[in-house]
């Protein structure tokens, strides 16, 4: 995978073909060799190369553009009204500050970690550590210099002290540069800790976790951005912090030593070389936000998509599907490297100019600089000795000034970079804040009508359950059911029928909060307080497939929680598993409990048995079972029901079989077209579980419909 755009490269600091010919000159002192550079045919040339280039490659980058596929064109990923400048502070903030307390409701409590709030100490530690580093690499410089002046002096005492004093340079510098990388690998690592687990606390309350997945979708991958956006994010910030503060140290320091070697011209001429090749390069420099962040999706989606493979890759094999994969996975793949060609012809163009600028034209210029005072300036009068140690350090002086100044260049698109994550990052911050607070106007998550909270309903506190006059709406706005009423007694057991797809599992999203309420009541236990959303406390969901957490065998049983009950011992889970023969799980590992496997290994059945011992662990009033007995047998079934009733609980169960219908006293019918009934069930036949709805079915599936019908009824 290329990078998003080339790295610049900078004048080295070893330019010796430039001492050669500096040496040169002086060796010669006929001024032919200055004519030469300040008349060069080379000059003009490459002048009219840097025009040519500049017209040339914007109207390329112009029409390569036009002719561009409108997928591979980058799009805008700014969302918020915000600056990215606003955006970059916000997520500085906490990742220096932690403002928030990030981690305090976490496990890790972090909050309590002693090293918490020493951040700004490594950055002040480090920008001293920067202003010292500055100031070695000039006096080595400087005393290479001295050195040389020595050497060709031959004065052999002076020679040993200067090697002396380099050597102590030496050692202090081997000792600051390792000391700099470490600073700012901590201060990334510490910003990194401060927005992940501030991220964590936002992304794992409120099921904003789920919300982002199923009802915004703005984010297409979360795990990406959480995971990878924030390290890059931090990376590059706290690498940031260190290029700004250095190349601004270092033009202070050398733009002052210039001034004092040759006077004011030196520095004036590369500071107005820099402003005019800063300026070409912005007129061709494309734009990295948007195309790192747009990278930075095709990457998440092409991982995703090997991901899905990945998880469903024992089904993929009983299909055989493994071509019909591998072509989609292609066509992800081909998306991302057409883009990635895109951005390579665009850094190839970028490159061109770049590479004049900052790499090869400033030679010429330093010769320039450098010979003037030569020639006509403050060192013509100079000895040759004295000279040659002056010229030593005044062509580093002129490097690192190049250097400091084209860093400060470089700098400009490391923003541009860092301002591509800060997008990145930023819309994750932003998806949550909204999904938390219901504000979202994403088009799949229509709450426009909804009030604060993402709900046009109420949820309120009650025994039972029940449903008064609810609408059924998924998050792409699609009505599954209208005026929706019903209630369910203790020990009313009911069972919920209908088609596929008609809004049996969504009735559940509802009660559980996952999805928005737009309309009516929803009456139910625990409506309040810290356990209202999901159905794991006093409404205990059963799916059929059973979620297996990473854990010991223990942990799958008492799952949500994390710890045994009061009361509970191991004992009585062993009795539990049991009761549904499956204790043999127990006695697998040498560890009983605490043994440890990939649960998703045990068999369907198995995994439903152990969901069900789940449940009776935790003996909830109601018990959603959505066709969680599919793998089990109908005797197990009949355990299952009979240990409900024997413990209180009710059953609300979604099957499509009529062999559970005797479990039941209720049965509510969903027709799949909005429409439903709810009825006794006496005694099961074919008549009555068919799915036809008698009467008037005034349900529609979609509000345009039913506006539509509404405006023919008037
Ligand atoms: N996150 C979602 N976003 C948009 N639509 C959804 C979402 N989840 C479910 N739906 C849609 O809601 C409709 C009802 O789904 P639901 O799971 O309630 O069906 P069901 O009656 O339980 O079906 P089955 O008997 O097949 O399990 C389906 O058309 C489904 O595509």
């Amino acid at each position: 995978m290329p990078a998003t755009h080339s790295k610049v490269e900078l004048p080295t600091k070893s330019d010796y073909w430039l001492e050669q010919m500096i040496l040169d000159m002086i060796h010669s002192f006929d001024g032919l060799t200055a004519r030469k550079v300040l008349t060069s045919k080379y000059t003009y040339i490459a002048i009219a190369l840097a025009v040519a280039v500049k017209f040339g490659s914007s109207y390329l980058l112009k029409k390569k553009k036009k002719n561009l596929p409108a997928h591979n064109k980058p799009r805008s990923s700014n969302t918020s009204k915000d600056s990215t400048l606003k955006k970059f502070w916000s997520l500085v903030k906490i990742g220096l500050f932690n403002p928030n307390g990030a981690g305090n409701s976490s496990a890790m409590k972090y909050k309590t970690d002693p090293a918490n709030g020493r951040e700004i100490w490594i950055m002040v530690g480090l920008a001293s550590l920067v202003i010292f580093q500055t100031y070695i690499v000039n006096r080595n410089n400087s005393v290479s210099g001295d050195l040389m002046a020595s050497l060709v002096a031959r004065d052999s005492a002076t020679c040993i002290y200067r090697l002396l004093q380099i050597t102590g340079i030496l050692i202090l510098q081997s000792l600051v540069n390792p000391s700099v990388t470490s600073l700012i690998e901590t201060l990334a690592l510490r910003m990194r800790k401060n927005l992940t687990m501030d991220i964590h606390d936002r992304y794992y309350t409120d099921m904003v976790y789920y919300k982002i997945l199923n009802l915004d979708k703005r984010v297409g991958a979360p795990d990406q951005r959480i995971t990878q956006d924030v390290e890059v994010f931090c990376k590059q910030f706290s690498e940031l912090f260190m290029d700004l503060l250095n190349p601004i140290v270092e033009v202070l320091l050398y733009t002052y030593e210039l001034t004092r070697l040759i006077g004011s011209g030196g520095p004036l001429s590369i500071i107005s070389y820099v402003v005019i090749a800063f300026g070409v390069l912005g007129m061709v420099t494309p734009n990295f936000t948007k195309m790192s962040s747009e990278v930075q999706n095709k990457e998440g989606k092409f991982r995703s998509i090997h991901n899905r493979c990945k998880n469903n890759a024992e089904l993929v094999a009983f299909y055989a599907g493994e071509e019909t994969e591998r072509l989609k996975i292609e066509k992800q793949f081909e998306e991302l490297t057409s883009y990635s060609d895109y951005v390579i012809n665009k850094n190839f163009l970028f490159g061109v100019v770049n590479d004049y600028f900052t790499k090869y034209s400033p030679h010429a210029v330093t010769s320039v600089i450098v010979g003037i005072p030569v020639f006509f300036g403050r060192l013509r009068p100079l000895p040759k000795d004295k000279l040659m140690g002056q010229l030593r350090y005044l062509i580093s002086v002129v490097a690192f000034e190049f250097f400091a100044l084209g860093k400060i260049i470089e700098l400009f698109r490391k923003i541009l970079k860092l301002s591509g994550m800060t997008q990145r990052v930023h819309l994750l911050y932003q998806v949550m804040d909204e999904l938390k607070h219901g504000n979202s106007d994403n088009v799949n998550f229509k709450l426009k009508s909804a009030k604060a909270g993402g709900s046009g309903g109420e949820i309120l506190e009650s025994d039972e359950i029940k449903f008064d006059n609810v609408i059924i709406r998924t998050p792409d706005n699609i009505t599954l059911a209208r005026n929706l009423s019903f209630n369910v007694g203790k020990n009313q057991h009911i069972v919920i029928t209908g088609p596929n797809g008609a809004g049996k599992s969504s009735l559940f999203r509802i009660l559980g909060s996952l999805w928005p309420l737009h309309s009516g009541i929803v009456y139910k236990p625990q409506a309040k307080g810290s356990n209202a959303q999901g159905l794991h406390k006093e409404i205990f969901y059963l799916p059929q497939k059973p979620y297996n957490v990473i854990g010991s065998l223990r942990s799958q049983i008492i799952y949500p929680d994390t710890q045994l009950k009061d009361g509970w011992k191991d004992s009585n889970l062993k009795e539990l598993l049991d009761d549904f023969s499956i204790g043999y799980l127990a006695g697998r590992h040498s560890d009983g409990f605490d043994g440890k496997q990939d649960w998703d290994t045990l068999s369907r059945g198995e995994q439903q048995k152990l969901a069900m011992v789940r449940l009776f662990y935790h003996k909830p009033k109601y018990a959603i079972l959505d066709e969680c007995t599919s793998c089990i047998s109908a005797d197990s079934e009949q355990e299952l029901y009979g240990r409900c009733a024997k413990n209180g609980i009710t059953c609300i169960t979604i099957s499509h079989r009529p062999a559970l219908e005797k479990y039941h006293t209720q049965r509510l019918v969903f027709n799949g077209m909005g429409g439903w009934k709810w009825e006794a069930i006496k005694e099961w036949t074919e008549e009555s579980s068919s799915y036809e709805v008698k009467g008037e079915d005034n349900t529609f599936r979609d509000d345009k419909e039913e506006e539509a019908v509404e405006a023919t009824k008037e």
